[in-house]
Formats: structure tokens, C-alpha cells, sequence
């Protein structure tokens, strides 16, 4: 059978509404609706074709996604696109590019940063692309430390100006998107030093290259920082190293929505909190999660479609051989990477409401969810992202001596993909953020303040550190409240048993880079229980479509099945569950796997609807 012809035999074998299962996956039938569209007009114009970027050369490469850019913006205005269409159309074009971080880091910090006045002066340039910016925070020195940053932009009363300057090499702005060739402007992280008092990292926009000529301004030295990783891949970003020499800017460019310089020089800290000035690297990572799991679903689709029509030894007097997805090693590598998928979908719908919400409520001066969306959006960053990364080289691997032909798009995605371990915050260091959370929060355990919304359970933590999981049956572990209670038992005995060793170091720094690794990994335990958590919280929803939450319920359970299988060590250590129940979970997912497998060419097939027009270059 036509390997096409068999994808069509599975998905009429689909033992639940595909139709359906497509507007759970796009999160509503408005949003399916906008994606299939836009989908569709960048699968059908030649100009966004992808199937020629892993052969050309860099030059030709940044030339060409230079034209699908201006191309994609043409067709946003002729086509009057939505602001939601639009933004769907530059992740279809699907290539790294300077306006990724126009539209995702440069409008959304003056927007987070930046007051009326600003706003009203910059924005309406920014969305009309009369001027291009970048997000210049990093510098060659440093990337991870903030605080540590060089740049200095010294208020000068004489002329009611910032000097902005680069006084060492490693204080050179280095990475930043858009920043080596395109941009017009940034936005730069430079150390505010009004009368010679240095009042920490503010943002500044700065302009760095003429409108009329677009050569760099004076005492701005500017370029590309060169090749990265694999060919094709990041190489159609323009990342740039910058470089000032004593330029001068306006005040008023200084971003005046968190902290304020007046004409007299006087620095002026609204009472707001610091961290706002970190607003669109959280704003970022919350997008991040979502984008994890397009690009896992677009991983976990090419490896499905080749176990389904792979065939390897078991052929039996002449017969047919073996689908190599009907080997339960080959389920056991690829299932838990299809149930992360909708894993990361969900929990990532989730953030974006606890953003939003964190933003309506910094508009009325509410910062009481500002720690926990810190914790959640960095945590979940950095969890998505790391299994994201590992889930895309296991389905190359997944695929044999195919999944490294440049023709399957793993290599692709991969090379493109795995930089979001690092950019928007090295993933060990976002954990340690959260870890930093965590021991705040077990510190308060006996002040009276309870513990509310992703933390809450460590108010039960007494309970929690003596609870047994009630499990007999391997069918046992296909309750929610069980698989819920085991998740919530490992990440509060890790926190606690960390706070507890903090405890026998005098000094508290000392004893947090000592237990550093621990800690981590108690971050790691709180972020995928959020996961689990949202899991259930999306079954318990009204899930319409025949079969569909029944498909649901088998992804949850064989992703938090295969979590507790990997890390039974943690549950056992917790106490709450025995390895005998650890083996009984083992069973279960066992007896899952063989229930996915029926359908799950259908549940990924009909993702495959979305992307399999966009993965032209996947050639089986
Ligand atoms: C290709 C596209 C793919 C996907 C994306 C899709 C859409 C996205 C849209 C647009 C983006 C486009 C493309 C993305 C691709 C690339 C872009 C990459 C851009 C970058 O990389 S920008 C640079 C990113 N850099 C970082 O992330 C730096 C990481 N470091 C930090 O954040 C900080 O240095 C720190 C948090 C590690 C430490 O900061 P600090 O020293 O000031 O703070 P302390 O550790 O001392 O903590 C003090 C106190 O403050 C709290 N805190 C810290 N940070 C925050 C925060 N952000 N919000 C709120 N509170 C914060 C901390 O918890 C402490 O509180 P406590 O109560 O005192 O404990
Ligand atoms: C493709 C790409 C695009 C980027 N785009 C931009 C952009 O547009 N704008 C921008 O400003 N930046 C950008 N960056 C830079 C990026 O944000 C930084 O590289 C990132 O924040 C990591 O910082 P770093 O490079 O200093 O790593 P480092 O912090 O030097 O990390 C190196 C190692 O040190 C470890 N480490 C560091 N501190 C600690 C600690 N306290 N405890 C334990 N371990 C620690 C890390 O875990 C890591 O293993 C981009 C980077 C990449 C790769």
C-alpha cells in the first residue's frame, strides 16, 4: 500500500473526530480557522518556498529571507491581515528573521516600558516599519547577569542628554536579532548614571542607522557577529555586535514607564518593582512555551509518518515486514513525545492567560502575581524548551538513516530550534530563578501566608511529606487525583528537603550555590507538576468531538506516566509511592502505549494538516 494511501486507511481507522481534535490542538475553531488559512497562502505562494534554504549560502540566505520578509509584509497590508493573521503568517514563513524580534521585542518593550508619551511618539513608526529595532540587552561579557551589564548611558544636565558608550570590549552588545544588518534602532540595556550614581539597567532606544542611507551613525560601530550553528538553520538572522562611542541621545529616549530621569538629573523610582524593566523577556518566555510545542508536533509528526511506513525485519513465509511503530521501544521513545506535544499545547494556553492577566493587573499597580508568573514563565521556559530540544534529536534518531537527511527537516529543525535553550534565559539559570521562588515560598510556610495558585499545594506540604499514593492495580494509575497527588508529594519533599540542607550553611548564598544542582532539580519537579496539573485541567473541561477527550485522557496519562517512570527515583525517594508501584505504573503505561498506537498516525496525521504543507521539504 501507497505510503499516502495507508495515512489515509489510518486516519479512517481514527477511532475519534479528527475534525475536532484539530480545534482542540489550535486552542478554538477561530484560531484553527486563521491558522489552516494562513497556512494555506504561504504553502501556496512559491515565494515562501523552504525546500532550497539548507543550499544556499549564507549571503544568499539572508537575501532570500530578506525578500519572504518584505514579501510576507506586502501580502499583510494588500491582504489587510489581522494582527493575530499577520503574526500566524511570520511563524509560517517559518525562518528566523529580524522582524521576529521588531514585532516580539521591540514593540512589546515600548509598549511594557515605555510611557504615553513614548508610546505614542514610537509605536505608531514600529508598526508602520518606518523603523526597524532590535532588543540590545546582551553583551559580550555578559548575557545571564543583567546587573552585570557595561554599557553606560550617563545623563549629561548641561544638555539634557544620555551619553550612551561602550567602555570595555566585553560591553560590546553582542547576539541580538536584527542587529547586524537590519535595524534602524534599538533598544538598549545600558547602566543609567545620573550626577555619578549608578542606578542600575534601564532601556533606551537609540537609533544606529540613517533612514535615508542606512549607514550607521556617527560613533555607532556595527555588524554581524558570523556564522552559527549547522548551515541554513539561525544563519537568516542578522545577529550583530554594537559598539558606541560617546553617542548622544535625547532624555526623553530613555523608556519612562518603570523609573524616570528629570530635566534637573533627578532619578525617579515609580513604585513599581525593578524587575518591571525584565517585562519582555517574561512577555517572551510565556510565547516560548507555545512555540515549543509547534515545534515538537512538527518533530513528532515526520517521526510518526515514518514509523507508520517504515517496515524493518518480522516478515513472516514472504510476508509484509513489521511497522516499525508496532515495536514498543519505538512506542516508548515516540508516544511520550507525541503526549508532550499537546502536554506543552495546554499548559502553554494556560501561561498566556497568566500573562494576560499579570498585565491587567500591573496596569492597576497589582504586583501580588508578579513572583509567581516570574517562577512560571521562566520555569516552563526552561522544561519546554530542554525536552523540546531532546525530543527533536530522538525523533532523528527515531527515524534511522533518514532522520539526517537535510530532506527530512529534522536536521532543520533542529539547528534552528535548539538556541531557545539559551536565548531568553540559559534554562539552568531560569531553574535556579525558580528554585530561589520555591525556597522563598517554603521559608513563609510558618509565617500564615498560604501558599495560592501554582505553589498552593505547599501549604500542604505536612500532608504531602507523609501521604502514601493508594495504588494496587496498574489501572490504579489511571486516576488524575492519583497521578495528581504523586507529582505534587515529589515536588514538595524535594523543595522541603532543600530548604532543610539550606539550612546547615551560615550563609544562605553559600548554601544555594552548593545545593545549586539539587535545587535545580527540585525546580524542574514544581514545573512539571504545573504541566500535569494543566493537563487535568483542560479534561476537565467540555471537550466536544466523538472520542476526542477519551484521546485526551490516554496523551495525559502516558505523559505523566512516562515522567514518573523517568524519574522514579524522586517519586520513591518522596515516600509516596513504592517501587512496586512504580512498577505497576510501568504496566500501565505499557498497556497505554498499544491503545495510542491505533490512532495516533490519525491524532498526528491531522496535525500533519496544519504543517505538512509548510514541512515541503519532508520528502516521505
Ligand atoms: C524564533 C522564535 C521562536 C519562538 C518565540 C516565539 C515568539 C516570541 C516572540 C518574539 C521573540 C522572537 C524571537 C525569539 C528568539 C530569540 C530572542 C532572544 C532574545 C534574548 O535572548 S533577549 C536577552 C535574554 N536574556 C535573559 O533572559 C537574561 C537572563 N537573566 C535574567 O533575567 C536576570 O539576570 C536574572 C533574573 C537571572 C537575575 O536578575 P537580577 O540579578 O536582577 O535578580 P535577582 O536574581 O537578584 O532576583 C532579585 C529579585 O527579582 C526577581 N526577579 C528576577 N527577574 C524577574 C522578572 N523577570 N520578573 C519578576 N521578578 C523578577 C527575583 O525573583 C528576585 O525576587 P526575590 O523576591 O528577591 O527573590
Ligand atoms: C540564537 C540566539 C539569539 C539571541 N538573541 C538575542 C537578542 O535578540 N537580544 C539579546 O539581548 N540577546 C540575545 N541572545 C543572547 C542570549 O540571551 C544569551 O546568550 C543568554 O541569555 C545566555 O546568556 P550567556 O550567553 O551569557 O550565557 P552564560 O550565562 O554565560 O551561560 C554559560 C553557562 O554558564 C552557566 N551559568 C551562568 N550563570 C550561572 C549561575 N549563576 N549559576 C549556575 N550556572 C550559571 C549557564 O547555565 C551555562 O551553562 C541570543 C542568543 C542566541 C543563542
Amino acid at each position: 500500500m501507497e505510503a499516502l494511501d495507508y495515512h489515509a486507511e489510518e486516519r479512517r481507522k481514527a477511532e475519534f473526530d479528527v475534525e475536532e481534535m484539530k480545534i482542540v490542538w489550535a486552542g478554538s475553531r477561530q484560531a484553527y480557522e486563521i491558522s489552516d488559512r494562513v497556512a494555506r497562502l504561504v504553502a501556496s505562494d512559491p515565494v515562501f518556498r523552504k525546500d532550497n534554504r539548507t543550499m544556499l549560502s549564507r549571503k544568499d540566505l539572508f537575501k532570500d529571507t530578506l525578500r519572504k520578509a518584505a514579501h510576507a509584509w506586502k501580502r499583510i497590508i494588500e491582504l489587510r491581515l489581522s494582527e493575530e493573521e499577520a503574526s500566524k503568517l511570520r511563524f509560517f514563513v517559518d525562518q528566523p528573521v529580524f522582524t521576529d524580534l521588531h514585532w516580539g521585542m521591540f514593540i512589546p518593550a515600548i509598549k511594557g516600558q515605555g510611557n504615553e508619551e513614548q508610546q505614542q511618539k514610537w509605536l505608531p513608526m514600529a508598526y508602520k516599519m518606518q523603523i526597524i529595532g532590535c532588543y540590545a540587552q546582551t553583551e559580550l561579557g555578559h548575557g545571564s547577569n543583567v546587573q552585570g551589564l557595561e554599557t553606560t548611558a550617563t545623563f549629561d544636565p548641561e544638555t539634557d542628554e544620555f551619553v550612551i558608550h561602550s567602555p570595555t570590549l566585553t560591553s560590546s552588545k553582542w547576539w541580538p536579532g536584527g542587529l547586524g544588518k537590519v535595524s534602524t534602532h534599538a533598544l538598549i540595556y545600558a547602566r543609567l548614571i545620573t550626577d555619578g550614581q549608578d542606578h542600575g539597567v534601564h532601556g533606551f532606544i537609540v537609533q544606529l542607522r540613517s533612514l535615508d542611507d542606512h549607514l550607521p551613525l556617527p560613533g555607532i560601530t556595527v555588524g554581524d557577529i558570523g556564522m552559527k550553528f549547522g548551515s541554513g538553520a539561525y544563519n537568516s538572522m542578522d545577529n550583530g555586535v554594537l559598539r558606541f562611542d560617546h553617542v548622544r541621545i535625547l532624555r526623553d529616549q530613555m523608556l519612562m514607564g518603570v523609573s524616570q530621569v528629570t530635566r534637573e538629573g533627578k532619578f525617579m523610582q515609580s513604585d513599581v518593582p525593578r524587575q518591571l524593566v525584565y517585562g519582555t523577556m517574561v512577555y517572551v518566555r510565556q510565547k516560548i512555551v507555545a512555540d515549543a510545542s509547534c515545534a515538537l508536533s512538527r518533530a513528532v509528526c515526520i517521526a510518526t509518518r515514518y514509523s507508520v511506513v517504515r517496515r524493518q525485519f518480522g516478515s513472516h513465509n514472504g510476508g509484509p515486514e513489521t511497522q516499525v511503530i508496532d515495536y514498543k521501544t519505538q512506542q516508548s521513545r515516540l508516544f511520550p513525545l507525541l503526549a508532550s506535544a499537546y502536554a506543552f499545547r495546554f499548559v502553554g494556553e494556560w501561561l498566556k492567560w497568566l500573562y494576560t492577566d499579570v498585565t491587567q493587573r500591573l496596569q492597576a499597580s497589582d504586583f501580588s502575581t508578579l513572583p509567581e508568573v516570574h517562577a512560571c514563565t521562566a520555569g516552563l521556559k526552561s522544561v519546554t524548551t530542554s525536552a523540546t530540544a531532546d525530543a527533536i534529536e530522538e525523533c532523528r534518531k527515531l527515524c534511522g538513516g533518514h532522520g539526517y537527511l537535510s530532506s527530512s527537516g529534522l536536521p532543520e529543525l533542529f539547528a534552528v530550534y535548539v538556541p531557545a535553550c539559551t536565548y531568553e534565559g540559559d534554562n539552568v539559570v531560569l531553574l535556579l530563578q525558580v528554585a530561589r521562588f520555591l525556597m522563598k515560598t517554603v521559608s513563609q510556610l510558618g509565617s500564615g501566608k498560604k501558599p495560592v495558585g501554582t505553589i498552593a499545594y505547599m501549604g500542604r506540604s505536612e500532608h504531602l511529606l507523609q501521604c502514601r499514593c493508594e495504588v494496587e492495580r496498574a489501572e490504579d494509575w489511571l486516576k488524575p487525583n492519583v497521578i495528581l497527588e504523586a507529582f505534587e508529594a515529589r515536588a514538595a519533599r524535594m523543595s522541603v528537603t532543600c530548604a532543610k540542607n539550606l539550612n546547615n550553611f551560615a550563609n544562605q548564598e553559600e548554601g544555594f550555590a552548593q545545593l545549586a544542582t539539587d535545587l535545580a532539580e527540585a525546580a524542574v519537579a514544581h514545573v512539571q507538576l504545573i504541566i500535569v496539573s494543566k493537563f487535568i485541567e483542560k479534561l476537565q473541561q467540555d471537550i466536544p468531538g466523538k472520542g476526542v477527550k477519551r484521546q485526551l485522557e490516554i496523551l495525559f496519562n502516558v505523559y505523566a506516566l512516562s515522567l514518573l517512570h523517568k524519574h522514579l527515583g524522586d517519586f520513591v525517594a518522596s515516600g509516596c509511592i513504592t517501587p512496586k508501584q512504580g512498577a505497576l505504573a510501568n504496566e500501565q503505561l505499557r498497556l497505554l502505549y498499544s491503545q495510542v498506537h491505533f490512532d495516533n498516525p490519525s491524532l498526528l496525521l491531522y496535525m500533519v494538516l496544519l504543517l505538512e504543507r509548510l514541512l515541503q521539504s519532508t520528502s516521505f
